[in-house]
């Protein structure tokens, strides 16, 4: 049986159109859905082994790209909103009636990703926003339930679907972190 990985990507990865200019994230409520406005295109698409990220029912992996956080506005009933871990570096905003997250922000100033917001790009209820790109904590799935013998299988099924396998973030994006805390350093 095929490993599955998120509704999203387990029929392979779709392409975005590469001029995505932007769209509405909706919540899974029948009725009273949270909408989100998103400007533009998101970047650095990827699926999250991490225990944080927001899953769709059943699913190992989230997927999860950012976007810059003046790009993000909350249309409509933002009253149902509530950040599910306040003393996480991400604060993920959720759904309260249904459990989705939103969107997820980074308050400190001094972190490498500040100014970025995190989303899940399949709650946009336009096609077309960029496809994810690598798959990132992969090994973290085993915080969440799954077997250690089942790794193999599951970063193969990430290749050849053509999501390289990471067990922290990619190389351009470690690269970044620590180009960010060398500068710290410096200063
Ligand atoms: N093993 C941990 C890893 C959690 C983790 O560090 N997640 C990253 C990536 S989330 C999107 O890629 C992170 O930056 N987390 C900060 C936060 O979640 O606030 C686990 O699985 O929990
Ligand atoms: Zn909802
Ligand atoms: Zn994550």
């Amino acid at each position: 049986m095929t490993v599955a990985l998120h509704p999203s990507i387990d029929n392979g990865v779709k392409q975005g159109s590469g001029s995505f200019a932007g769209g509405t994230l909706a919540c899974k409520c029948t009725d009273h859905q949270v909408k989100v406005g998103i400007k533009g295109d998101v970047a650095h698409n990827h699926a999250c082994g991490c225990t944080k990220c927001w899953k769709p029912q059943g699913a190992t992996f989230s997927v999860v790209a950012v976007v810059p956080r003046q790009n993000v506005t909350v249309l409509e009933n933002g009253d149902k909103l509530q950040i599910v871990d306040p003393s996480a570096v991400i604060q993920r905003y959720a759904c309260k009636a249904c459990g989705t997250h939103m969107y997820g922000r980074i308050e400190n100033k001094n972190h490498p990703f500040y100014g970025l917001d995190f989303i899940h790009p399949e709650l946009f209820q336009e096609q077309g926003s960029q496809a994810p790109q690598f798959a990132a904590f992969v090994s973290s799935v085993i915080e969440s339930g799954v077997k250690p013998e089942q790794m193999a299988g599951i970063r193969s099924r990430l290749k050849e679907i053509g999501l390289e396998p990471y067990d922290c973030l990619s190389p351009a994006l470690m690269d970044a972190i620590a180009t960010h805390v060398a500068k710290a350093k410096a200063a």
